[in-house]
């Protein structure tokens, strides 16, 4: 039977026994919408603790390529897309960090940027919003939308490692 901490997160011994589909599932979006990255994690079983978990998706991050990064990136919805375009785990942070009730003004400019982030880069632009306002999420992309490419890559993956980070830290007991 699995064992749950109080808060529903799984114990260590948990992830290292679930089955291999369930696991699937269970870690299908901690990189949005990729199952490579849930792959990779549950070839690298057994775990002894949490940390061996997060260094191992550091590592998968590590292992990829400029063109899976790129493809990683554009597995994101934008900030501020409709509801329906999101997975659960994004509408989530969305509505915690506010950006659902912003007014029509501001995601007007949240359009605007995100479009012109697209255009010239490529990729959507990516900001963990956890612990982050509308205001300030608007300033960063009005900001970033000003360095280079490469900074950006950078910038954007950096972002997305947070994102994981936090996902998996809400299924695993730490
Ligand atoms: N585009 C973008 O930043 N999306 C995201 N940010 C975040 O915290 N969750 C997301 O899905």
């Amino acid at each position: 039977m699995e064992t749950c901490n109080v808060d529903g997160r799984m114990e260590i011994g948990d992830l290292n026994q679930m089955e291999e589909s369930k696991f699937m599932m269970t870690f299908a979006n901690v990189v949005e919408k990729c199952p490579e990255a849930a792959a990779f994690l549950l070839t690298h079983r057994p775990y002894m603790n949490a940390n061996e978990v997060f260094s191992s998706l550091e590592r998968f991050f590590y292992s990829l390529s400029t063109e899976d990064k790129t493809k990683i990136l554009n597995l994101y919805p934008d900030l501020t897309a409709a509801d329906k375009d999101m997975t659960k785990d994004s509408l989530h942070e969305h509505i915690k960090s506010g950006l659902t009730k912003i007014n029509e003004h501001t995601r007007s400019s949240f359009e605007e940027l995100n479009t012109l982030y697209r255009e010239k880069f490529g990729f959507p632009f990516i900001m963990c919003v956890t612990g982050n306002d509308p205001e300030k999420i608007l300033s960063s992309l009005q900001k970033r939308l000003r360095n280079d490419v490469e900074s950006e890559l950078n910038a954007d993956l950096h972002e997305v490692k947070k994102i994981s980070r936090i996902r998996l830290s809400n299924l695993i007991a730490v």
